[in-house]
């Protein structure tokens, strides 16, 4: 019978073609270039051990961690932060805000469970933070900072974020306030610090570091010349996964589906820069092009028949299952179970365990969760928001995108993590849920235009009765909350390395920084082409 029209997602070509990718050069991969970095290296080293003061301690490891040249001196910092948080476990805290916020806020993003208790010495007799401090810009800026490390239940930090909002705008207003300040200020309040994606905080702090009257010239070098020889890594990492993009042919076969290799590696950066993890970041993108195409086929072009045989097919995960189905997803599929397939190959150890019963079961997941939407928006059934966050945690990918990535990364493979990858780990469920909660802000508008399942703005709107904008004030809201449980997480004495728990929680800043500015995958706007080509194209000078 007359099929029903293909919906489309209007979605236009990429914005970067393949020949473009493959021209890109960058001199900074040279060996002249890594000899300087490794003798700088070495410099700040010594600007480390020659510290001695806890406060100048914290300082400069706070900006080596916002120049984004930390990860050169993990141990280093670990041992010098453990000392401290010894030092001070159980003793009065004598300092002032500023040097209290500072430390709390870099034990807790190290993994040390400092008290909230450290600030009740800045709370009057009824237990509210001294309004005599709101004129301390300075320690405001660091105590806002700091309450957003909070778990749930901690009201001391909740207290902390709102007194410290309300002060912070209200000071902006202030004439007199330095202006170096203000800009700390005004970059703070678009977005905290810990739910900033690293690579774009580092590109923007080197530029504030570098008119800062205090730099250490040393420093300075080193952050720019590690921030160029990264991206040089990157766009290896780049070129590469173009050239596996253009083998696939999906792009040209799938003309319906979002053609976006650039920005699914883009997404690879924010969830793992490190440059030593470069095979992390091709094979995640393999994955994002893989889900963005197949999220496509169910969203915009397949009917609920065909999509019920794709389901079917991947859940048998067999390759006679193919001849089933159509032919435009007979292509899908089989890119599908030959590239997961290699991948888990690539990552199965010998001692028995193979990596592919977890893959395939996240896709079978994915999929089944995909046709549930569709089944709702074919039958125009509008989920309560609980049903559609309980299905759409599992949609928006980052199971599959953290399932994956933890065998990127995980050598040797450990037995008890395994189990918490299977029924997926709160440390997963909490990415995923910041992930579809950024997602929807950023993408629902396009997506019910064109036709898609109610996304949680609007599942919120219907059964709460409230306008779109309370609904948004809401899905922000809980972001907020989720990012409460996802810190727990990480003190939590996880099954999992403290690089995949980053993976994770970057996963959801990387979210967060996708749509800052509404939806910078589907139809990528000028914030991400702007960001793409500061991270990836354009050396700093
Ligand atoms: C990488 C991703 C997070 C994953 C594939 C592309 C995405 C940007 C998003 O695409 P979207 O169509 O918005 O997902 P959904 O809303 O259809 O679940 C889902
Ligand atoms: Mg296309
Ligand atoms: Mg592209
Ligand atoms: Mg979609
Ligand atoms: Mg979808
Ligand atoms: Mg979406």
């Amino acid at each position: 019978e007359q099929l029903p029209p293909r919906r489309s997602g209007n979605y236009q070509p990429s914005n970067w073609d393949f020949d473009f990718v493959q021209s890109l050069q960058n001199e900074y991969a040279e060996e002249k270039y890594i000899k300087r970095c490794g003798v700088l290296k070495e410099q700040v080293k010594m600007l480390l051990d020659e510290e001695v003061k806890p406060l100048s301690q914290l300082e400069l490891i706070n900006d080596l961690l916002r120049l984004g040249v930390s990860y050169h001196f993990h141990d280093k910092i670990e041992s010098i932060l453990s000392r401290i948080y010894q030092g001070h476990k159980g003793s009065r805290n004598d300092k002032d805000l500023y040097a209290t916020a500072l430390e709390f806020r870099l034990l807790r993003q190290h993994g040390f469970d400092v008290s909230q208790d450290v600030f009740d010495c800045f709370k009057d007799g009824k237990g509210d933070f001294k309004p005599n401090l709101w004129k301390d810009t300075k320690g405001m800026l660091h105590l806002y900072e700091a309450s957003f490390l909070l778990n749930e239940h901690e009201s001391t930090l909740e207290s902390a974020r709102e007194f410290a909002c309300k002060c912070l705008e209200k000071n902006l207003d202030d004439k007199g306030i330095d202006q170096e300040l203000a800009i700390l200020v005004q970059h703070a309040l678009e977005l905290p610090l810990h739910w900033r994606m690293l690579r774009l905080e580092a590109k923007w702090f080197i530029d504030i570091y570098e008119k800062r009257a205090d730099r250490n010239p040393t420093l300075l070098e080193f952050a720019k010349l590690d921030f160029n020889v990264v991206q040089a890594t990157h766009l290896d990492d780049l070129k590469y996964t173009s050239r596996w993009w253009k083998s696939t042919r999906l792009a040209e076969n799938l003309t319906f589906a979002r053609d976006r290799l650039v920005e699914n590696f883009f997404w690879t950066i924010g969830v793992i820069f490190d440059p030593q993890h470069g095979y992390c970041r091709r094979m995640s993108t393999k994955v994002n092009a893989l889900i963005t195409t197949i999220d496509d086929i169910y969203d915009v072009y397949g009917t609920l028949d065909e999509l019920k045989l794709f389901t079917d097919a991947v859940e048998r995960w067999d390759i006679e299952a193919i001849d089933q189905l159509p032919d435009y997803m007979k292509i899908c599929y089989f890119a599908l179970y030959n590239y997961v397939n290699e991948m888990a190959c690539n990552a199965a150890e010998d001692h028995g365990i193979h990596p592919i019963h977890y893959m395939k079961k996240a896709w079978a997941d994915i999929c089944k969760t995909y046709l549930q939407e569709a089944k709702w928006y074919h039958s125009g059934y509008v989920p309560t928001l609980q049903e559609y966050l309980e299905n759409a945690w599992i949609s928006i990918s980052a199971p599959v995108i953290l399932v994956h990535a933890y065998f990127f990364v995980t050598k040797p493979i450990k037995k008890e993590a395994l189990v918490c990858l299977d029924k997926y780990h709160n440390i997963i469920r909490c990415s995923a849920m910041i992930l579809r909660l950024a997602d929807d802000l950023g993408t629902s508008s396009d997506e019910l235009k064109r036709g898609d399942v109610p996304k949680s703005i609007q599942c919120y709107m219907n059964e709460a009765g409230v306008s779109e904008e309370e609904a948004r004030e809401y899905i922000k809201y809980l972001i907020g909350e989720t990012w409460k449980r996802m810190n727990k997480e990480r003190l939590a004495n996880s099954p999992f390395s403290q690089t995949f728990i980053e993976i994770a929680m970057n996963l959801g800043r990387m979210a967060q920084c996708m749509y800052q500015h509404g939806d910078g995958h589907g139809h990528s706007n000028f914030h991400t082409k702007e960001r793409i080509r500061k991270l990836l194209f354009e050396p700093i000078g």
